[in-house]
């Protein structure tokens, strides 16, 4: 179905006007499915009816005639056009909503409407739509000159504005890492660029919308920047010379405005992000490590769902970018694990406080106790500011401020983290006395619904109400009375909604109605009339209605202006609670499952003492009953690589992936699941270990594990930890053994990262002899007749042997075949021993051949240009030139 909006200014002559309207409307939001609100529906039209019907499953239908067209259209009822509108962001779509601005005016005509706000995926602020433990991130992104790119990024929730620049090919782990829900990029990105982010949009699962390229405009994002944050210079914030990042922060702020229908006023804290600050954690390594989602893409078990025991939303939202964005400098992880032991009660550095004989071991209960039930300030204050904010969200607010003070008193007498947290907990002046004074204990759901404001606010409202809810009192001393002036006994005096109020008379009482009765409705049994007094008194009643719903929608707004100036603190205080919230969670999950809190060295160093995988022994203890065995890991100047063999099923990768997650636990800032730990700087996690296909990108599983293990080998450092897992097994023996010994090499000899190399080849199990940094450990297993028994313990020197065929049999493969598979064994083994030739995999190769200098490099060496005049320079300049044209 065409769509007449989408013709460049489209003659609109010809249509009824409403439709023209609708069609002016729609074409200034072509790629956005237009709600456009009609009575109790959002009706849609044309194309967008066509695919909301496809999307929502609703029915599509014509009505009447437009330019000689029927008009297609499908709708929704508003009272439940949240749930729709679920379901379209979910589906990548974004929607505008065009509500009626205008009063209903006699002349012809349709009331004037206009597109309010627009909701889109990355700018979500509606409670019901948004996931509570997850932000909804907009990023823009810039493709600035010499391959650089700008990014600004920020969740219309959040309150705070995030600038970074990086190098063109790091896109991918940046978008990773800030795991936005919508991506903006100008309409004149290179073809490539775009190919590149439409990739990305399928990796990522994100929408992608394009803007004018004129919205990137670096000047334009420092004058917005500024006005934002109410500054006359960046430098406060290091953002002054991010001119690439300008440029997206413009597009950024113009579409959440645009969203919004409105300016962004809570926007007013900014973070720069530079990409040598945060530990290094690549796409592949949220993946591998299952952070925050497992690697079949699901939300548990993960470390995150192992560690979010927050009583609220934003605690968990915090927890999770504390989990994802763990710094290199360890000063405020630090901070974290004092105030992580103050709660734990490791210190007593509580000093009297008036809270009297509590003790430490009940603040950390006390204060989750408080928190419990606390509401979403963050989101609230940001919709305060976006003036979307509903009175029941406003009372859940008021409440919270009341905890918030109390958990500030609970605070008192402590130092560090805490105590900075308590000073932010202290609710803003008056902003609670507001709240109580304006609206009502339990509030109406909508404040076009009215019953929101509280009685004795407002003496205007106060008597309108009551002239309301005198009503009944009225209507009753008038049905007393009436029944005796007519001497009707079963005479009642009524109200519906349809004919307003009345006096009912029954058929066989008819002819003792007065005079003054005047007919307002026949019933089958009955009349009902109405008399000038009751007429007179509907008209107040009726009136007084109208008047207190206006008057209380005015009050209400009144209030969200008083409310503007609370903003920063509620922002800042919202902060102090949900970091409250998850060094809660740490603490009572450090207790709970017996972690310790890790010492930060200057030396390199990883030395973790019985050392666990938490998600393994928490699955192990919910599943099995059985113990996780702790390992040791030692690592330093000396130790730097481990060559780790055992059998499969023996815990290798357990192992491995236990000491990454315990070094990103103790860089996020909490305790860990070991018996002590002490680490030394880390600037990246990089792991390498088998996954399936990444059919997508067209990749084969081979080139995909030689891809990966290539980006590590560029970006790993002397402080990067890297994890191989089985390097080399995705191609024929021979290839594989030799690239792994060659990766193993350059590891540790160039790289020189503190890496953990699990491999199936025994002949790696070679290398550390030659190699003075790395060591053999194997995962201990023992065999028991013909069956193996893991003992998941981690020993010094080689594995003897592989177990492969035992495991199998484990697996339950026929007998048959096992049987053949032994037999096949020790002919191989047999072989091999009769033709073993000392292969020597770790000799060094051969220098390549140096070819002889050409007759130009020749010449060019024997030049000695400070013995050169000008004039002899110049003629070997030709001389050379001359050469190379000969050549
Ligand atoms: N330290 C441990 N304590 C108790 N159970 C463990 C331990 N390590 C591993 N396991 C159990 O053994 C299973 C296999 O471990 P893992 O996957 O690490 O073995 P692997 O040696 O890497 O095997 P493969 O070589 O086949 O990948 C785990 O799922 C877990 O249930």
């Amino acid at each position: 179905m065409p769509n007449p909006a989408a013709a460049a200014k489209p003659d609109l002559s010809a249509h009824t006007p409403m439709m023209a309207q609708y069609l002016a409307i729609k074409s200034q939001h072509p790629d956005t499915l237009v709600f456009y609100r009609m009575g109790d529906f959002y009706e849609l039209f044309y194309s967008d009816a066509e695919k909301a019907a496809r999307l929502l499953d609703i029915t599509l239908t014509k009505r009447g005639n437009s330019a000689g067209e029927p008009v297609v259209m499908a709708g929704v009822p508003f009272h439940s056009v949240e749930g729709y509108l679920a379901r379209l962001i979910k589906q990548g779509e974004s929607v505008a909503i065009c509500e009626q601005v205008g009063e209903v005016a006699a002349s012809k005509g349709p009331v004037e409407r206009k597109v309010v706000r627009v909701v889109t995926p990355g700018t979500l602020t509606d409670t019901e739509l948004m996931n509570d433990k997850a932000e909804a991130m907009l990023l823009a992104v810039h493709q600035g000159s010499r391959h650089r790119l700008g990014l600004a990024w920020l969740s219309v929730t959040q309150g705070a504005l995030h600038l970074a620049e990086c190098a063109g090919d790091e896109l991918e782990s940046w978008v990773a890492r800030i795991g936005p829900s919508e991506l903006l990029f100008s309409a004149e990105v290179t073809p490539a660029f775009e190919q590149r982010l439409k990739a990305l949009r399928m990796a990522a699962s994100l929408s992608l919308t394009q803007r004018p390229q004129f919205q990137f405009d670096a000047g334009l994002g420092l004058r917005k920047l500024l006005e934002q944050l109410g500054s006359a210079t960046l430098a406060a914030w290091r953002a002054d010379d991010l001119a690439q990042a300008h440029a997206a922060a413009a597009a950024l702020l113009a579409y959440a405005e645009h969203t919004q229908g409105r300016a962004l006023s809570h926007v007013q804290d900014l973070q720069v992000q530079r990409d040598d600050e945060l530990i290094d954690l690549p796409v592949t390594t949220r993946r591998n490590l299952e952070l925050v989602q497992t690697l079949r893409g699901e939300d548990s078990p993960t470390l995150f769902s192992l560690l979010d025991t927050c009583m609220t939303g934003m605690g968990s939202r915090q927890l999770k970018g504390w989990l994802l964005e763990p710094r290199r400098d360890r000063s405020q992880a630090v901070r974290r694990h004092e105030a992580i032991g103050v709660l734990r009660g490791e210190r007593p550095s509580l000093q009297p406080s008036p809270r009297g004989g509590e003790g430490v071991d009940r603040l950390l209960e006390t204060l989750r106790g408080e928190l419990k039930g606390c509401s979403d300030v963050e989101r609230i204050t940001a919709r305060i500011a976006l003036r979307q904010v509903r009175p029941r969200e406003l009372v859940g607010l008021r409440q919270s401020l009341a905890k918030a003070a109390a958990l500030s008193q609970r605070l008192q007498g402590l130092e560090g983290l805490l105590a900075e947290v308590r000073e932010q907990l202290a609710p803003p002046a008056g902003c609670a006395g507001l709240l109580a004074q304006t609206l009502l204990e339990e509030p109406a759901a909508l404040v076009r619904d009215g019953g929101v404001i509280a009685t004795g606010h407002d003496a205007e409202l106060d008597e309108l109400r009551e002239i309301q809810d005198n009503c009944d009192g009225f209507l009753l001393e008038l049905e007393t009375r009436e029944k005796a002036r007519t001497g009707i006994a079963n005479l009642r005096v009524q109200y519906n909604k349809v004919h307003g109020f009345y006096i009912e008379v029954t058929q066989g009482q008819l002819d003792k109605v007065p005079a003054d009765y005047r007919r307002r409705q026949t019933l089958k049994n009955a009349e009902r009339f109405i008399t000038p007094e009751l007429k007179a008194f509907e008209d107040k009643a009726l009136s007084a209605q109208d008047r207190a719903l206006a008057r209380e929608k005015w009050l209400f707004e009144r209030l969200l202006d008083e409310l503007q100036a609370h903003v920063p603190a509620l922002t800042r205080l919202a902060r102090a609670l949900s970091a409250l919230d998850a060094l809660g969670a740490l603490a009572e999950r450090s207790l709970t499952l017996n972690w310790c809190r890790p010492e930060f060295i200057k030396e390199p160093a990883i030395e973790i003492a019985q050392g666990r995988h938490p998600v393994v022994e928490a699955r192990l203890a919910e599943t099995s009953g059985s113990a996780f065995i702790a390992n040791d890991t030692r690592l330093g100047p000396k130790q730097r690589m481990q060559v780790i063999t055992g059998p499969n099923m023996g815990g290798k990768s357990t192992y491995m992936r236990q000491v990454a997650l315990i070094c990103l636990l103790a860089a996020m800032g909490a305790y860990v699941p070991a018996q002590a730990c002490r680490l030394g700087p880390m600037d990246a996690i990089h792991t390498r270990i088998g996954a399936a296909d990444d059919l997508a990108n067209a990749q084969s599983t081979f080139m995909l594990e030689m891809t990966e293990a290539a980006q590590i080998l560029h970006a790993a450092t002397p402080q990067s930890l890297v994890l191989m897992d089985e390097i080399g097994r995705g191609t024929s023996t021979f290839d594989g053994l030799a690239l792994a010994s060659g990766i193993a090499a350059h590891l540790h000899d160039r790289t020189q990262a503190f890496t953990l190399f699990a491999t199936h080849y025994f002949e790696l199990t070679e290398f550390p002899a030659r190699h003075h940094a790395a060591l053999n450990v194997h995962v201990s297993a023992v065999e028991s007749g013909a069956d193996i028994v893991f003992l998941h313990e981690i020993q010094p020197g080689p594995a003897s042997r592989s177990y492969g065929i035992q495991v199998a049999r484990l697996a339950g493969m026929p007998a048959g075949v096992v049987n053949h598979a032994r037999h096949a064994l020790s002919s191989l083994e047999n072989q091999q021993l009769l033709s073993r030739e000392q292969v020597d995999l770790f000799a060094p190769p051969p220098a390549a051949e140096a070819p002889a200098p050409s007759a130009v490099e020749a010449a060019v060496a024997a030049l000695d240009p400070d013995a050169l005049s000008p004039r002899e320079a110049l003629d070997a300049l030709y001389a050379l030139k001359k050469k190379l044209g000969d050549g």
